[in-house]
């Protein structure tokens, strides 16, 4: 019988045989009577090594510990040892020859291991390639794109997914994360509802196709089929549920009479289906199988996690899946009446998950006992881990004003609980070339700048005035995001000379307020009403400043495009707003100042208005320090790449521990 420094020789000795560039197909080593026998692929980097390789090792785990594995190897020669491991991966070396190893040894001798190459196919009689595609995901040709170590089968649950659908970050996010994801290595479902609503947004799916698969979802007294339409894009596999419920006028969640009643039974047929996907649909011949990681974003996909604990594992399936909340937005919880409960297709022992009781004060009347179900709640005490969109966000709801009563579920978690920062999708959001926008420019020659300012005043109808401060608002007509402040200041910021343009939907009484002061302050105000893309693109390239006095604001994505098109933000010191943007200080860097925008803390009407005067005069009267303000914010990173590759320690951490509700 072989040792196990004998077998990881061996193994490495087939690897270096193997000439790898990328690496996606996954080649299993078959030992002894041909098993191969999988294991979780629950790694965490230990070192990275000086030439960019990185050493693996996975926890011990106490059920497994009889066959310690005593070696560390980087692809060449033991370089460290130790007592009980017992299983180890070794990653990539810098010439690509291993993409990673895993050994999974018991009482001294090798059943099987797990090799992950490159993607030349082997031959060879203990390797077989397994579920490799060959399909390669869209990218400049020739431009090498920065791979994962361990790659996973990731499915994606969201409501909305841009191109397809988007009424707000939640679309940008779930539209380009699961692409970088893709671009990595990773294999990548996005499961979304195929919401129809008979205008030309509907034809954002016609590239999706009916795969003829169908399922019955025993939900809400009776029996829901809902078939799966597919389209390949971008490396991922872009996944609609289609169900007569999600063809309707108006948006996903409401139209002008304001939200469905039927959203939580819409939702709980999304997450039903999106956990029957991975196991039945054969997308590109394969089906992505159990062991893969969901990420559930926000409360519309949050049943996925409590479906994997109360309907799959207690039947043996999704044992080694794993589930990630993602929190994008925590003012949204799916919260109904508790008699709903029994709707859901869950056994009822696990009411517990979802119960909800309201506080005394938040009751309606004094036989209301506050009893509820709570959907997000669900996902937060059963997801394996839970991610919010920024660092500061993910320790403001573990507190009470951040928290939406939900402060103390959240912090008990807090070892689980991390935040990442947004990425953007830089070819959608590029001032070079864009296609919505009147003229093109860049950090290197921003000229264009001040004609995509006049083209946007001549298309406002407002007087053409290249010099005169622009300040813009784009977003969702709600609470979050301080209209209330925007409003209460306007007749004082309207006796500056300033001009201000307003896009957004959403609550009734701000749209009737955007109009009426578009009428009121005929040459310095326009609101417009509704949601459109392409002025969202114009608005933040024509304008000097984009104000955020969002209440909260999770991450934030419009600074982060103004930043991008040297429009400078000034935003609340909020959640992801005070992550993103760095206050200007004049002084710093021997005068030549510091900083992307301006950050006003508290939120209220009075330090909303100076920190715009003091922008506006800055823009006025310090040209100089107003470029370098755009420069650098120009310059700013925000690209996937970088949250992805944080998302992926995510994914790891997630598989290095049991699953939470086993
Ligand atoms: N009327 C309109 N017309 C055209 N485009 C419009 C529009 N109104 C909004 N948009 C677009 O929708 C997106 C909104 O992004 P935000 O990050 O501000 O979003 P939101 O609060 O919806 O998302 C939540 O999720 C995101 C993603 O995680 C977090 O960044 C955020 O803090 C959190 O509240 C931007 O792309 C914006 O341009």
């Amino acid at each position: 019988m072989p040792s196990s420094i004998d077998w990881v020789m061996e193994a490495l000795q087939i690897a270096r045989t193997v000439t790898c560039k990328s690496s996606l197909d996954l080649l299993k080593i078959s030992r002894n009577s041909g098993v191969v026998r999988q294991v979780g692929f629950a790694f965490a980097p230990l070192w990275r090594r000086r030439d960019g390789g990185y050493l693996f090792l996975r926890r011990s785990v106490a059920d497994r510990n009889e066959g310690g594995f005593r070696s560390f190897h980087d692809g060449s020669s033991t370089v460290g040892e130790g007592e009980d491991l017992e299983e180890i991966i070794v990653g990539t070396k810098r010439d690509g020859s291993v993409f990673g190893f895993h050994l999974n040894p018991r009482s001294g001798m090798f059943e099987s291991g797990i090799a992950f190459f490159g993607d030349k196919k082997v031959v060879d009689s203990n390797i077989d390639a397994v579920s490799g595609r060959e399909e390669e995901s869209e990218g400049v040709e020739g431009e090498e794109k920065p791979q994962s170590r361990v790659t996973h089968k990731i499915i994606f649950v969201t409501a909305e997914a841009a191109p397809y659908s988007k009424t707000g970050g939640l679309g940008d996010v779930c539209g380009s994360l699961p692409i970088s994801l893709a671009a990595r290595g990773h294999r990548v479902m996005v499961v979304s509802p195929r919401y129809l609503n008979g205008t030309a947004s509907d034809k954002t799916f016609a590239g999706a196709h009916d795969i003829e698969c169908r399922v019955k979802i025993p939900c809400f007294g009776g029996v829901q089929e809902v078939a799966f339409f597919h389209e390949y894009r971008a490396g991922v596999d872009w996944v609609f549920v289609d169900h007569l419920s999600y063809h309707r006028p108006g948006n996903p969640y409401g139209d002008s009479y304001g939200a469905y009643g039927d959203n939580q039974f819409r939702f709980t047929l999304l997450c039903h289906a999106a956990c029957e996907a991975p196991l039945i649909l054969p997308l590109g011949g394969f089906t992505y199988g159990e062991k893969c990681l969901f990420l559930v974003n926000d409360w519309h996909a949050s049943l996925v996690p409590v479906l994997l604990a109360a309907k799959y594992r207690p039947h043996g399936v999704y044992k080694d899946a794993r589930s990630i909340l993602v929190i994008h937005n925590l003012a949204h919880q799916g919260v109904e009446a508790a008699a709903t409960y029994k709707n859901l297709g869950l056994p009822l022992e696990w009411y517990g998950a979802l119960e909800w009781v309201f506080p005394t004060w938040a009751r309606t009347h004094a036989l209301d006992t506050g009893q509820a179900v709570n959907v997000l709640k669900g996902a937060i005490v059963t997801a394996d881990r839970i991610l919010t969109v920024s660092q500061s966000y993910s320790r403001e709801i573990t507190a009470v004003e951040g928290g939406y009563g939900l402060h103390e579920l959240l912090s008990n978690r807090k070892n689980v609980l991390n935040g990442i920062t947004n990425g953007i999708d830089v070819a959608e959001w590029n001032p070079s070339m864009d296609e919505h926008i009147a003229s093109h420019y860049s950090i290197h020659d921003l000229s264009g700048k001040v004609q995509c300012k006049t083209a946007l005043q001549k298309e406002l109808g407002l007087p053409i005035r290249p010099d005169c401060p622009m300040i813009g608002f784009i977003g969702r007509l709600d609470y979050q995001k301080g209209i209330d402040l925007i409003q209460s200041a306007m007749p004082e910021l309207m006796q500056d000379d300033v001009q201000f343009v307003m896009l957004g939907s959403g609550d009734p009484q701000y749209e009737e307020w955007m109009r009426a002061a578009e009428s009121s302050y005929r040459d310095k105000f326009r609101g417009w009403v509704g949601f459109n893309v392409p002025i969202s693109h114009r608005i933040t390239a024509g304008c000097d400043i984009l104000l955020m006095p969002s209440r909260f604001e999770p991450c934030g994505l419009n600074q982060l495009y103004a930043m991008r098109y040297g429009t400078i933000p000034v935003v609340h010191w909020t959640g992801g707003l005070r992550d993103t943007v760095e206050n200007f200080n004049p002084y710093a860097q021997e005068g030549s100042g510091q900083g992307t925008g301006w950050t006003f803390s508290p939120l209220s009407v009075e330090s909303m208005l100076s920190a715009l005067r003091v922008a506006t005069l800055t823009y006025r009267e310090h040209k100089s320090s107003w470029e370098g303000l755009m420069k650098r914010g120009m310059e700013r990173e925000n690209t996937w790449d970088n949250s992805a590759a944080q998302y992926e320690r995510a994914f790891e951490w997630a598989f290095i521990d049991p699953p939470f509700v086993k």
